[in-house]
This record gives C-alpha cells, sequence and structure tokens, in this order.
C-alpha cells in the first residue's frame, strides 16, 4: 500500500488540494471540450453558410467573455456591414466571433449558442433565449444594453457584397422588421444594410479621370474671389425653382442662360412663379365663376364643334384646335384676337379633348437668356411648329384704371386683357390688365419683334365671356426653330395700320424716328421695324 504523507499539511490541507487538483483538470477538460465545440460549431455555420468562410479573417469560438460586441460596431450606418464584408473589422474587435453588426451599431448579430452567450447583467437579458435558440443581440441607445430577441422573431437573410479585393462576400443579417425591444416594449425599425445606390449624374462626372485644366485667366479687378462659382450656383437653383414651381403644374422645364455678359440672373426681387395660376387679390372677382354661369357640354368626346354646348355663343362655331392640338384660327382678318371658349370642369369629356388645350399643361421646355440689345428673353431649347400652344401670360390681376396710371418700368410688365374688346373702343369698368412684375411666369421675358413669331389670343375654361377675365394664351405663328427667340408684337394695332399704310402704297417704315410719348426706340432689327414700341403690350 502506497501511503503518501503531507508532512507539512494538514488534513484539511490535503482535502483542499486534492480539490483544487480535481478542478484543475475539469477545467483542462472543459477547455478543451471547448476547442473540440468550436470547431464543430463553426463546420455546422459553414455548412448552412452562415458562418465566416474558410480563411476569411478567422472569427473563432467560443468567444472571449468580455469580448465587447458594441466595440465592434461602427458608428456610421451601412459601413458596418461594409467593414465586415471588406474584412477590416479592428483585430480587437469582438475577438473573433461571427457577430455581424448592421446598421449605425445599434445591432449586432451574434450566433452564440445560449450556452454561451451570457448577459451582460440582468439588467440587459430580460428574456434568456430557448436552448439552442440562436439570438439576435440588439443593441439600442435608448437601452444602453443588449436584449435578446427569440429565434422565431428573427428572419436571418444573406447578401452578397463585393469585397475590396473583387471577391463576394456573404453577410448575412436580420430582417425582422419592426422589431421589438423586449424591454422597454417599443417598435423600432430594424435597419437595414444599404444596396449600394445609383449614382446621379452630377457623381458620376466626379468619377471621370481628372481632366487638365488650362489656368484661368487673370481676375478683372475688383471681382470677388468665389464670386464667379457662386454666381454659377445662382442661376442653377433658380432654374431648379421655377422648374420645379412648373413641374407642380405638369409643366416642362425652365433653365437660365447667359452667353453674351456676366449677368447671372434677371433682376427679380421676391418675384413668384406661377405658372398657371393668377393672383386676384386688386380685384373684386374671385377670378372663378360659378358653376350656374356655365354652358357646358354633355359628350364624352367633342367631335364635332356644332354639338359642344360650350361653343353655342361664339359667332363662329368650330373648334380652333385641329387634331394635333394645334391652334389653327386665322386671326389676320381679325381686328381682335380671336377668342376661345374651351370646354370647362362641368363638361363630360375628359382632359384628352380637343376643345382642351391651353388649359393643359405646357409641354415645351422653355430657356429664359440674356439678349444682346433687349435685356432677357425667352426661346426653346427644341424645334416648336406652327400652332404650338406655349403657354399663358400670368401675373396679378390689377384694373385697366389703374395699370393706366402706371409709368415706365413699372408698365413694362402690364398686358391688357382684353378679351372681346375693339381697340375703338373706350375700356369699361371692368376690365382688366395682368401685371407680371411681382409675379408671372417665364413670358414676362417675351421681348417685342416686329415681326414676330408668336402670337396671343384669349380663352376661357375657368371663367365665361362676360366676366372679361380670359387668359392671353401664346402659341407658335410659325414653325420656330430651336433656340431662336421667342417675340411678340406689343403694338399689334400699330402692326394693322402699318399694313394697311403699306397696301395703300405709302412708304413702309415711315414714322421710324418719329418716337411717340411712352414709346422706346425699338430693337428688333427686322427688316419691317416700325421704329418704336410701347414699354407693355397693347394687345
Ligand atoms: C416684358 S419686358 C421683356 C423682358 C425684358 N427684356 C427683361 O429683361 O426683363 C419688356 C421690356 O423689354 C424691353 N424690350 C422688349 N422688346 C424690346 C424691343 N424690341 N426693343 C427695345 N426694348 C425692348 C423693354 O425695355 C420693355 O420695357
Amino acid at each position: 500500500m502506497n501511503i503518501q504523507i503531507w508532512s507539512d499539511t494538514s488534513l484539511v490541507d490535503t482535502d483542499t488540494r486534492l480539490r483544487s487538483q480535481a478542478y484543475e483538470e475539469k477545467v483542462e477538460r472543459s477547455k478543451r471540450k471547448g476547442v473540440r465545440m468550436a470547431e464543430k460549431l463553426r463546420k455546422n455555420l459553414r455548412k448552412h453558410g452562415r458562418g465566416p468562410t474558410e480563411g476569411s479573417d478567422g472569427e473563432e469560438y467560443p468567444p472571449p467573455r468580455n469580448g465587447s460586441v458594441r466595440a465592434s460596431t461602427s458608428s456610421t450606418r451601412a459601413p458596418a456591414v461594409a467593414s465586415r464584408a471588406s474584412g477590416s473589422a479592428p483585430s480587437s474587435v469582438g475577438q473573433n466571433r461571427p457577430s455581424f453588426s448592421i446598421g449605425r451599431g445599434t445591432t449586432t448579430r451574434d450566433r452564440r449558442t445560449p450556452q454561451t452567450a451570457q448577459p451582460r447583467s440582468s439588467r440587459q437579458s430580460v428574456h434568456p433565449p430557448p436552448a439552442n435558440t440562436p439570438a439576435c443581440l440588439v443593441q439600442s441607445p435608448e437601452s444602453d444594453g443588449e436584449e435578446f430577441i427569440p429565434k422565431d422573431m428573427i428572419d436571418w437573410s444573406a447578401r452578397t457584397y463585393p469585397t475590396s479585393k473583387g471577391k463576394q462576400r456573404e453577410v448575412q443579417y436580420c430582417e425582422t422588421e419592426p422589431y421589438r425591444s423586449i424591454s422597454k416594449g417599443k417598435q423600432k425599425a430594424c435597419p437595414q444594410p444599404q444596396p449600394s445606390r445609383i449614382r446621379s449624374a452630377t457623381e458620376q462626372n466626379t468619377l471621370k479621370p481628372v481632366r487638365k485644366i488650362a489656368p484661368l485667366p487673370a481676375r478683372r479687378q475688383g471681382a470677388s474671389r468665389n464670386s464667379s462659382s457662386a454666381r454659377l450656383s445662382e442661376r442653377d437653383a433658380l432654374s431648379a425653382q421655377w422648374t420645379q414651381m412648373a413641374k407642380l403644374s405638369g409643366a416642362a422645364t425652365i433653365s437660365f442662360m447667359n452667353e453674351v455678359d456676366d449677368e447671372e440672373i434677371p433682376p427679380l426681387d421676391g418675384f413668384c412663379y406661377l405658372e398657371k395660376d393668377f393672383n386676384y387679390d386688386e380685384i373684386e372677382h374671385s377670378g372663378r365663376d360659378l358653376k350656374e354661369v356655365f354652358l357646358y357640354c354633355d359628350h364624352r368626346i367633342c367631335e364635332y364643334a356644332e354639338e359642344c354646348n360650350c361653343q353655342s355663343t361664339q359667332e363662329d362655331i368650330r373648334f380652333t384646335y385641329d387634331e394635333y392640338r394645334h391652334f389653327i384660327a386665322n386671326e389676320e382678318d381679325n381686328d381682335v384676337s380671336p377668342f376661345v371658349v374651351e370646354c370647362n370642369e362641368y363638361c363630360a369629356c375628359d382632359k384628352n379633348c380637343r376643345n382642351r388645350v391651353a388649359q393643359l399643361p405646357r409641354k415645351v421646355p422653355i430657356e429664359i437668356f440674356k439678349t444682346r440689345k433687349c435685356g432677357w428673353g425667352a426661346r426653346s431649347s427644341v424645334d416648336v411648329e406652327k400652332g404650338t400652344v406655349l403657354g399663358l401670360y400670368t401675373g396679378k390681376i390689377i384694373y385697366r384704371r389703374d395699370a393706366e396710371l402706371l409709368k415706365g418700368e413699372a408698365k413694362s410688365f402690364c398686358f391688357d386683357m382684353d378679351g372681346r374688346e375693339s381697340p375703338d373702343e373706350e375700356p369699361s369698368e371692368e376690365s382688366y390688365t395682368v401685371d407680371a412684375k411681382a409675379c408671372g411666369n417665364w413670358t414676362r421675358f417675351l421681348n417685342h419683334s416686329c415681326a414676330a413669331n408668336i402670337k396671343v389670343y384669349s380663352a376661357v375654361w375657368w371663367t365665361i365671356p362676360e366676366s372679361n377675365l380670359p387668359c392671353l394664351v401664346y402659341y407658335a405663328a410659325a414653325d420656330i426653330p430651336a433656340r431662336t427667340e421667342f417675340t411678340v408684337d406689343y403694338n399689334p394695332s400699330q402692326a394693322r395700320l402699318h399694313k394697311a399704310n403699306a397696301s395703300k402704297g405709302k412708304k413702309k417704315g415711315k414714322g421710324k424716328n418719329k418716337i411717340p410719348e411712352g414709346a422706346i426706340p425699338c430693337e428688333c432689327g427686322t427688316k419691317v421695324c416700325r421704329g418704336w414700341v410701347t414699354e407693355a403690350c397693347d394687345n
């Protein structure tokens, strides 16, 4: 019998020693077992396509107990996933456990077995997960802790991301949305990895190889350092703003450009853009007539003008638009501008009716550009066919009697809404003018030419003809090539007189130097120039 004598230890000590030895052996065994289990678990995960791939950034089980998952999460949105995908997670982080961080560092996916997953404190783990249940370890800024989400609340998904080395890596994440913060019962959206977004044209341009740029010419004295870029953005901003306003009513784009001098944008202090609307604040009329006074048609499609009730009060019963919605009235014989009654909101027909054109959104894109002699003007970037309806002259409606008191520049954006009156008649009490100085649309930039390529007619659809509040509608009086200035005759009565004189054999251009009071020299530069123009349109 082999008796060991522990001379310097008591029996109690011996017992302690044996216990301690047994414990150490147990720990050793459990360590070895742990390594085997980790290996087994890793294999399993690989088999199901969920674990780190062979030769990846080598995440290992079991996780160290003090390994901080949160330390591995990024403070920005998608990069958390991206950094994992590209294997750039800090090595100290989560010491090698396959935790997949999602979103703004608030959600961490933990693939620990429940046995190895230890709640960091009782406050953090509200509901320990059932055995063998993968858990989504969630940390929220509100709770400042991690919470277990039960398996049935988790929807695991996998997506493939390109790595920095050009390979594909599958990354898994939780698609459970919205998930519930168990401890606080709050609804949160599960942050999703952002798929790479389509770059805007501007961004794409920035990716082009950098072109060598010749040095800029010396600056003019006094020019401010950043003035050119500041001015550029001002023009772009105005183009974007007006386009946005136009788009609200479905109209095409508006852009500003200047190839003549360095004026950035036209003077438009506090101007309000109105593509199709009017400001009626200055007059008693609301700008809209009551349903009871309208005539309306009951055909689904207005095929013949004779059958369209809206035309019944017109002297000349015919549609003024052809099948392409082009304006076809022959205004040559008329002393007054043509008057069109379009179908209205009470008619049975829809917007495809042939008798609805001026009321539809503008289709022609507009460029407002600097002219050489007449300030800013308007044109289109596309060819425009004869008869195309271009837009309405919008602005503030004022009484004609008030408009007549205006002088000089204050009057230069006024356009009389004569409607049905003859030029020889005294304007009635109830006659109006559109003033586009403070509000209106691109048509306020239309300059005058004695050989104009666009003309105007009056049209109603939300008022009746008797209200004397027709819309002034511009249309192309000829085919107009792209980037040709749109011009209108501010003084059509003068044009008629001029024409009449010419037909009587009087010399063209007579009176060129005799500029009437209130008129200015005309800069249209055409062969038929009458020599002067009033500052505002007199229709
Ligand atoms: C309705 S605004 C037209 C837009 C203006 N060009 C601008 O830059 O704001 C009318 C003013 O343009 C100028 N204008 C237009 N056509 C002109 C012409 N043919 N000759 C001289 N000035 C003209 C006149 O100063 C007129 O008062």
